[in-house]
């Protein structure tokens, strides 16, 4: 009784402690709030025009689903393709000769700059994605030597096959053999992204995640691995850079969620290498093995596990989902891809060589034609390092942020001319029927110049490889009346908000 006493009497003073503490703070800052709020952070340029006006108050979202298509709005109508979002202190471009400049001609005024690697060096340490100058050039020079090796083109052709075979087919025929029909709707943006992050794993650690096993739900270190993309992005977009700095020294809400996300990232990737070492690597076909041989450095080697997943997961799910959505659309595509490969492979189902899919052109095309609308990375910054004139005659001061913007670009009549909207696979096949590539500069889909994806090849194997594969035994329609345009969520990687429901039926005359 007399310990219950005490201990009422303590946690009253308790309170009353904390309600005087609370009084005095209020009475002590009140004054000082003009002053508080006029140290607030404010954009790099405090700007009343229309576009930064519209930017800052969202007032885009009235007219337009994703941000990306008020910039395709303001790039189509401003001379050059280009303009200037001031609060940003970002100047963005759609012009092909710019897109040359900063790819090409200046790189090495134009490289991803202190900035970018600030947003970012939580999430990738010194990746390659995050690097510049001789840690760029040293990770380069060793991935494209590694992709660059056609052993590891055949055991990326292995892997992605396997997990075609084995997986991917029987989850769809499961879903497809539900009776019921409710039972048949599956989201294939989750599929695919479970998908990649299984093949990037296996290709890139040679360790299997299984997330594409049904029973099995989506690894930690995939959830993980969204949140810190997510996060990591609306850092870049923010007009307020000091506000995520500060919530960050504070460890305050999304900074906190990134901090751990991060965290568990970081502790599996160590424990990728970890489980490496112990199975021994030098006898290893995967890329981690090929970069353990030169690499003893824990922290380098956690940055390029990193690295590696985020190029090669989420943009070849992106890939395949926008691919699916505008297939089901263009039910003539569909077919002509069918009839493409029941002519070069004939009935046989199976996947036999890497060669044998060069022959599909036309697939080839849709695969380019899909990603011309809807590239898996809708724009990219770089960091003017000394004040530069574009070639259409934009004026960069140095410390300006400079984007280019492959998803506006491929919207452009001027680039891809007035049918610039519709999904044609035939604009990339010359007369012939033979797939004929495009300036890379006018389709910067995989980067262009100097620092062009070094996984295109192998993405492309996998996005043609899945296509083919599921439309030859499945019909798949969209579960949703179809919206004109897709709508995106926010990361560094184009992602659908709500997945992409579709319906399975196996097709009802399956080749032998
Ligand atoms: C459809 C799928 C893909 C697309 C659209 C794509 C696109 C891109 C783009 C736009 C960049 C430049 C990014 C930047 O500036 O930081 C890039 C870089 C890169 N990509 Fe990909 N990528 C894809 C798949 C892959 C895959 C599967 C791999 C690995 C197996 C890969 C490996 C890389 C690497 C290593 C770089 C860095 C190149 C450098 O900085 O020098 N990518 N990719």
């Amino acid at each position: 009784m007399e310990v219950e006493l005490e201990t009422s009497w303590f946690l009253q003073c308790l309170h009353a402690y904390f309600c005087f503490f609370l009084i005095f703070t209020l009475i002590t800052i009140l004054p000082l709030l003009p002053l508080l709020f006029s140290l607030l952070p404010r954009p790099k340029q405090w700007c009343t025009c229309e576009i930064c006006h519209t930017y800052l108050n969202m007032s885009w979202s009235k007219q337009f689903d994703n941000l990306c298509d008020w910039y395709t709005h303001l790039l189509k109508n401003s001379p050059g393709n280009t303009i200037h979002i001031h609060v940003l202190g970002n100047t963005i471009t759609a012009n092909p000769d710019n897109v040359e400049y900063m790819l090409k001609t200046r790189f090495e005024n134009f490289p991803k700059g202190k900035p970018f690697s600030l947003i970012l060096g939580d999430f990738l340490g010194r990746g390659i994605f995050n690097v510049d100058g001789d840690s760029w050039r040293f990770q380069k020079k060793m991935a494209s030597l590694e992709l660059g090796k056609l052993s590891i083109k055949s055991f990326a052709f292995e892997i992605i096959n396997c997990e075609i075979k084995d997986r991917l087919i029987p989850l769809l025929s499961s879903f497809a053999a539900s009776q019921k029909e409710k039972h048949r709707v599956l989201d294939l943006q989750d599929v695919f992204r479970r998908f990649s992050f299984d093949t990037i794993c296996r290709f890139s650690f040679g360790l299997d995640p299984k997330c594409l096993e049904r029973s099995l739900p989506m690894s930690k270190f995939a959830t993980a691995f969204d949140l810190a993309s997510k996060l990591s992005a609306e850092r870049a977009m923010t007009a307020f850079p000091l506000v995520w700095k500060l919530k960050r020294a504070l460890n305050l809400g999304s900074e906190k969620q990134l901090k751990k996300a991060i965290k568990i990232i970081h502790i599996l990737a160590k424990e990728v290498i970890r489980q490496r070492r112990k199975m021994g690597f030098s006898t290893h076909n995967d890329l981690l093995s090929r970069f353990m041989c030169t690499i003893n450095d824990e922290t380098y080697l956690k940055d390029v596990v990193i690295s590696f997943l985020l190029a090669g997961r989420d943009t070849v799910a992106s890939g395949l989902t926008s691919l699916f959505w505008l297939l089901a659309k263009h039910p003539n595509v569909e077919s002509e891809i069918r009839r493409e490969a029941d002519r070069v492979l004939g009935n046989n189902q199976e996947l036999t060589s890497f060669g044998e899919m060069k022959e599909l052109h036309y697939l080839q095309a849709a695969v380019y034609e899909s990603m011309r609308l809807y590239p898996p990375i809708q724009f990219d910054s770089k960091f003017c390092v000394d004040d530069d004139i574009l070639p259409d005659g934009s004026l960069l001061r140095r410390g300006t942020r400079v984007t280019y913007h492959p998803y506006a670009m491929g919207r452009i009549e001027e680039i891809w001319g007035p049918d610039c909207l519709e999904f044609k696979p035939e604009r990339w096949l010359k007369d012939d029927g033979v797939f004929s590539p495009e300036n890379p500069f006018k389709y910067p889909v995989f980067q262009a110049g100097f620092r062009v994806c070094l996984g295109k090849e192998i993405a492309l194997l996998e996005l043609k490889s899945v296509a083919l594969s599921l439309l030859r035994r499945f019909q798949i329609q969209l579960a949703t009346r179809p919206h004109p345009t897709l709508r995106f969520s926010p990361g560094l990687t184009a992602t659908l908000s709500g997945g992409l429901p579709v319906l399975i039926r196996e097709r009802e005359v399956a080749p032998a």
